[in-house]
C-alpha cells in the first residue's frame, strides 16, 4: 500500500481554507455563469502582472533544483513549467486585446503586490529548495483545482470564458500539478522537522494569498 504523503495530510488538515481558495465566490460565479465582465477583466489584468512576477520566482526554484544532486527529474518538470509560462504570457496579451484591456496601463492592486512580495521573499537563497518547491506546487494546484471545477460536467461557464478555464483546468495541467506534488512529497520525506514545518507555513500562506487574489477580482 502506498503511504499517504505530507501534502495530502495538509490538504485534509487545512481543508476549510483550501476550499475557500478553490471554491471562491469568484470561481463559483464563473462556474454558474453569473460572473460580471468587469470582475473577470480585473482578474485578467491583475493576473497578467502576477504571472510576470511569477516567472522569476519559478526560475529561482529551477536554480535551487539544479543545485541539488538528487533531483534531475525535478529540473525537467520545472523547466516545462517555465516553457508554458512563455506561452501563457502571449495568451494573456491576446486575451487582453479581446477584452479591450490596455495591459501597459494596469496598476497592481494591494493584494497583488502583497502576493508578489511573498514570492520575492521566497526567491531568497536563504529559502531552501523544499520550501520553495512547496510554494510553487501550492500556487499551481489552487488554479488547477479552481478552474477544473469550471470545465467539469454540469458547469455553466460562459462560452467566452471556457478557454481561460481550460488553460488551468485541462488534464495536462492536472498531471503537471500531480508531478509537482509528488516532488514535494519526496523532498518532505527527507526533510528535517523544522523544514517540514516551514513548508507547511508557506503552503498555508500561499493559499491565503490566493483567497485574497480572488477577493480582489470579485470585489471590484
Ligand atoms: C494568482 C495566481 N496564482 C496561480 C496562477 C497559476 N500559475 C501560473 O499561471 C496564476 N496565474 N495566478
Amino acid at each position: 500500500m502506498q503511504e499517504i504523503g505530507k501534502t495530502e495530510i495538509w490538504l485534509r488538515k487545512h481543508c476549510p481554507v483550501y476550499n475557500s481558495a478553490t471554491k471562491h465566490p469568484f470561481i463559483l460565479s464563473i462556474r454558474d455563469g453569473t460572473v460580471e465582465s468587469h470582475s473577470f477583466k480585473t482578474w485578467l489584468a491583475q493576473d497578467y502582472l502576477f504571472v510576470r512576477e511569477f516567472v522569476p520566482f519559478v526560475a529561482s526554484v529551477l536554480i535551487k533544483a539544479c543545485k541539488e544532486s538528487d533531483v534531475s527529474d525535478d529540473v525537467e518538470v520545472i523547466l516545462g513549467g517555465i516553457a508554458s509560462l512563455n506561452d501563457e504570457l502571449s495568451w494573456f496579451k491576446k486575451e487582453a486585446k479581446k477584452w479591450d484591456i490596455q495591459l501597459s496601463e494596469v496598476v497592481p492592486q494591494k493584494e497583488n503586490k502583497d502576493y508578489c512580495r511573498l514570492l520575492g521573499g521566497l526567491m531568497s537563497s536563504d529559502v531552501g529548495y523544499t520550501v520553495a518547491l512547496t510554494a510553487f506546487w501550492a500556487i499551481e494546484v489552487v488554479y488547477q483545482e479552481s478552474f477544473a471545477s469550471c470545465v467539469e460536467e454540469g458547469s455553466k461557464t460562459p462560452v467566452e470564458l471556457k478557454e481561460t478555464c481550460e488553460r488551468w483546468g485541462n488534464e495536462g495541467f492536472g498531471q503537471y500539478c500531480q508531478s509537482l506534488q509528488k516532488m514535494v512529497d519526496r523532498r518532505l520525506l527527507k526533510a528535517s522537522d523544522e523544514e517540514v514545518k516551514k513548508a507547511e507555513v508557506v503552503f498555508l500562506s500561499i493559499v491565503e494569498h490566493e483567497v485574497e487574489f480572488w477577493n480582489m477580482s470579485s470585489g471590484n
